[in-house]
């Protein structure tokens, strides 16, 4: 295994290539330690393919990448992943409905499904009913996944993507599909545990709405189908920016340190 910089994730002249079509070229962008970084764009530009490259699932066509510090073209990416909580709600019917929360959110420290259950030790237990505790589901958590609501099901699953203490956690949409009500206990319980438990680890956040982003959020990628821009949330997440990436008119509010964007449909 080749150890390379000290940066969590670095990405260089990345080029991915997916069924023949080009999803992205000339990506380059850094996560350290405790920095928090969004992912925005339109539907299809690529988002969920780079959450899949940066959690190692998926390998780029061209360009460097190294994650936790090793370049993962000269490593068994086998093993990196469990060191890189994942979420996407794809997991979900992967993991068996009988599966109870508490199994399903210490499981994510091998980053394994069912068959690795019998090898978990009572410190992943310990661990696992303190995530749950973050998430609000202490009561939950000897249900099974089938009888959970969608938005406690979710709640697990970002839990179960912090479990082990990885370096790096990648969640894809973990929003998606969520009501008013979840999507907000969504996000607090996504900002206690990066306030209580993943303090000094990096965050990777897929998201399609800027009001599902934690307040926390320190970095943006915006992802378009000819461009893309990354810095500092402030620089990055402007009316300008967004306007030209979704090739539509759109204004940014701020609300109680989260923001807002609304896509203009009238002429002023
Ligand atoms: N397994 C695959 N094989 C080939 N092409 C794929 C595959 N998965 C996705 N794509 C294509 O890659 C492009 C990017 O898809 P992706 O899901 O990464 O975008 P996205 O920005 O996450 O989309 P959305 O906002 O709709 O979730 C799309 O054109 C999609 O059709």
């Amino acid at each position: 295994m080749t150890v390379m910089s000290a940066h969590l994730v670095r990405l260089n002249d990345a080029l991915l290539v997916r069924g023949g079509t080009q999803i992205f070229s000339d990506l380059s962008l850094t996560v350290e330690g405790g920095q928090r970084l969004a992912i925005i764009g339109p539907n299809g530009v690529g988002k969920t393919s780079l959450s899949m490259v940066l959690s190692g699932r998926l390998r780029l066509s061209k360009g460097e990448i190294e994650l936790l510090g090793h370049d993962v073209r000269r490593t068994d990416i086998r093993t990196l992943r469990p060191k890189i909580g994942y979420f996407s709600d794809e997991l979900a019917p992967r993991l068996g409905p009988e599966m109870t929360a508490l199994q399903a959110v210490a499981l994510g420290r091998y980053s394994g499904l069912r068959s690795e259950w019998f090898s978990l030790t009572p410190a992943d237990l310990l661990e696992a009913d303190r995530l749950l505790q973050l998430v609000e589901l202490s009561d939950a958590r000897d249900r099974t996944l089938e009888s959970l609501s969608s938005g406690q099901r979710q709640r697990v699953l970002l839990a179960r993507a912090f479990c082990g203490t990885p370096q790096l956690t990648v969640l894809d949409e973990p929003t998606s599909h969520l009501d008013l009500v979840a999507r907000e206990l969504m996000i607090v319980a996504l900002e206690r545990i990066l306030g209580e438990h993943h303090r000094d680890g990096a965050l990777i956040m897929v998201a399609h709405h800027l009001e599902d982003l934690p307040s926390s959020i320190t970095h943006v990628l915006v992802l378009a189908q000819e461009r893309h821009w990354f810095g500092p949330i402030d620089e990055v997440l402007t009316a300008q920016t967004l306007t030209e990436a979704y090739q539509h008119p759109i204004e940014v509010h701020s609300l109680a340190g989260r923001r807002i964007a609304t896509a203009k449909t009238h002429p002023a």
